[in-house]
């Protein structure tokens, strides 16, 4: 793509970076690059920036570039900034998680050619399907109410690869659950989610004619929060850029590693920084939060790590704030008194500026029945929200965010969504078919746009018309159809949406009229003016007696929920927790006290 075709605001964001050595370096790099820098200091922008030049100076359609990260939030989120610069996925721009890559990218065009022990057209099972065939196996293996958990079978599987090592068998029950799982799944046809990153990486690793045609494709990888991507995705990018010519450019912080608990290990980041043939670049300034903000993050995380602001006469809000009456108490008080505060300090400041921040959906919907209550409409993203994000269910909010009243100003993108729809096609459609479903598309879209209107009947128009029948032809899509399912019963009569109108459907990411309820976890690379979190007891974050590692995972957790805000930290603690053997008085969150102590050594309370 020609640089005239990228936007004003691509030049316009690109000379910010200017004004910072770090950001321009890696802008310039010419080969395989790193950046390694804390939060907020602008690594996404970086990231999306680089990409944007990439396209438009070294890479020629049809070969594009791949830009892989942690969760579909985060992609969308790398989707939206990029759509701002004048860029949009398209063939040859992949936006995505790794699942996604390696199912579009590497098993579904290359799969079939390699003798992976799977079915083809590949169909991967629903989450409850995949829950099912894993307690039917470890209660046949184990017996009912046996100790071995779900979420230790999946870290074992998907941070020791190789099969035929010690560190395998190590785990030995473990092992054997996994091993009587998947040969289930494969009698039934199906693959998992966790089967697409574990297959892809055996194809890029044993079969060396694939690297040539991935980097045919894609001679440019580039991925965001590198940190969280785990051992799978480290092999698939070591492989293609070491050994596959593919250049690779990557972005993220050992600090805001918050995954170790799924297989994922922060430490690949920094390993991979310190290659000889890889510039690394550090990045120091931070240009989100407040300076008391920064210092005080730093102390809660226990490490100097130099972090200035960008301006630093901003004024901060640190606030510890105890509520005697538990969580309820601490969500009452959010709804009630920080929140009309922060609402009131800032003159333009809306409830999307806002975060509420927790440790699980359990605490969510304590948060969630509070908000209600209020009156406020709220955004969640948790466990228990009415349906997961993936890649159709935000295509679903991307097309109901057009049809409301986004098509006026392209935003998003009609091409973007239309692209997007081919990309959910097994294989590569061809040009007659494609011109006809971007048509029949756009007709549709064109056809449901409308001011007002209940998000139900659009869904409804949108499957009956022409999801569904893509649905059915895609077994591939399975875990995803459940989620499209689980939006429109949510969107029904009695379901928890079902008022829900178009555009509300359309903001559910990121509208400034929604106020965000999230976990920490969910909250990674969002920023907030204000960030309330909830529930920072101990007993609850850190759990009582963690393990050192889990502690400072937990601690990093504590960390990132920090490091959100720009303006303004409010802290809520009880001294107690409530647990299924009744209440327990630990006394708060340990981090809050070290925190507290430490600012006040430094002059900073
Ligand atoms: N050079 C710059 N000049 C002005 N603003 C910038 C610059 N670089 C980044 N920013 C702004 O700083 C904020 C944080 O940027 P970004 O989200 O890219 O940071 P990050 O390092 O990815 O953060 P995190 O790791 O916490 O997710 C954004 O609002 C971004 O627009």
């Amino acid at each position: 793509m020609p640089l005239r075709e990228v936007s004003a605001a691509y030049r316009l964001q690109s000379s910010d970076l200017a004004g910072n050595p770090g950001q321009q370096a890696a802008y310039d790099s010419t080969g395989h690059c790193v950046v390694l820098a804390g939060p907020g200091s602008g690594k996404t922008k970086t990231l999306v920036l680089k990409l944007a030049r990439i396209l438009a100076e070294d890479v020629r359609a049809p070969r594009g570039a791949a830009c892989i990260t942690y969760s579909q939030e985060c992609a969308r989120e790398l989707t939206r900034r990029l759509e701002r610069i004048g860029l949009r996925e398209a063939r040859n721009l992949f936006i995505g998680t790794v699942h996604g890559f390696c199912l579009r990218h590497l098993l579904m065009p290359y799969g079939r050619l390699a003798d992976l022990p799977v079915e083809f057209p590949l169909n991967v099972a629903t989450q409850r399907q995949s829950d099912q065939i894993l307690k039917r196996v470890g209660d046949r293996l184990f017996g009912t109410g046996h100790p071995h958990k779900a979420i230790d079978l999946g870290r074992h599987r998907r941070s020791v690869l190789d099969r035929t090592t010690l560190a395998w068998r190590s785990a030995e029950e473990l092992a054997a659950w996994t091993e009587a799982y998947e040969a289930e799944l494969r009698r039934d046809g199906l693959i998992d989610y966790d089967d697409m990153v574990v297959f892809g990486q055996r194809l890029i690793s044993e079969h060396d004619w694939v690297l040539p045609l991935v980097q045919a494709k894609f001679p440019v990888l580039a991925v965001d929060e590198y940190q969280d991507l785990g051992v799978a995705l480290d092999r698939i990018v070591r492989r293609l850029a070491f050994q596959g010519g593919v250049r690779l450019f990557a972005v993220g912080d050992y600090d805001q590693s918050i995954y170790g608990f799924t297989g994922a290990d922060g430490a690949l980041l920094v390993e991979l920084a310190e290659r000889d043939d890889v510039e690394r670049v550090q990045l120091q300034l931070n240009y989100r939060s407040a300076s008391r903000i920064i210092s005080a993050s730093e102390m809660a995380l226990g490490e100097a790590r130099g972090y200035v602001a960008s301006d630093s006469k901003r004024q901060a809000v640190i606030a510890f704030v105890h509520c005697n009456d538990g969580l309820q108490g601490q969500a009452a008080h959010a709804i009630a008194a920080i929140i009309p505060e922060a609402l009131a300090a800032k003159p333009g400041r809306r409830l999307g500026d806002i975060a509420i921040l927790y440790k699980d959906f359990k605490v969510g919907d304590i948060v969630a029945a509070a908000a209600g209550a209020a009156g406020y409409d709220y955004v969640r993203v948790d466990n228990a929200a009415p349906y997961r994000k993936v890649a159709l269910t935000s295509w679903i909010e991307d097309c109901a965010a057009w049809c409301a009243g986004g098509w006026r100003e392209g935003r998003p993108q009609l091409r973007g969504l239309l692209d997007r729809w081919l990309g959910f096609h097994r294989a590569r459609v061809p040009d007659v078919q494609a011109r006809n479903e971007a048509r029949r598309l756009t007709e549709l879209l064109w056809s449901l746009r409308a001011d007002a209107g209940l998000a139900r009947d659009f869904v409804a128009s949108l499957r009956a018309r022409m999801l569904d029948a893509l649905l059915a032809a895609e077994p591939a899509l399975g875990d995803q159809r459940e989620q499209v399912v689980r939006m429109s019963a949510a969107l029904a009569d009695g379901g928890a949406l079902a008022e829900l109108d178009l555009s509300s459907l359309g903001g559910r990411d990121g509208s400034p009229l929604h106020l965000n309820l999230l976990t920490l976890h969910s909250a990674k690379g969002c920023e907030y003016d204000v960030v309330i979190m909830v529930g920072l007891d101990l007993g609850s974050l850190p759990w009582r007696r963690e393990a050192p590692a889990k502690l400072r995972e937990s601690r990093r957790l504590f960390y990132v929920g920090l490091t959100r805000a720009r303006d303004e930290v409010h802290m809520l603690y009880s001294g107690f927790v409530d647990t299924p053997r009744g209440r327990m008085h630990y006394g708060r969150s340990p981090f809050l006290g070290e925190l507290e102590t430490r600012m006040s050594e430094a002059g900073t309370a």
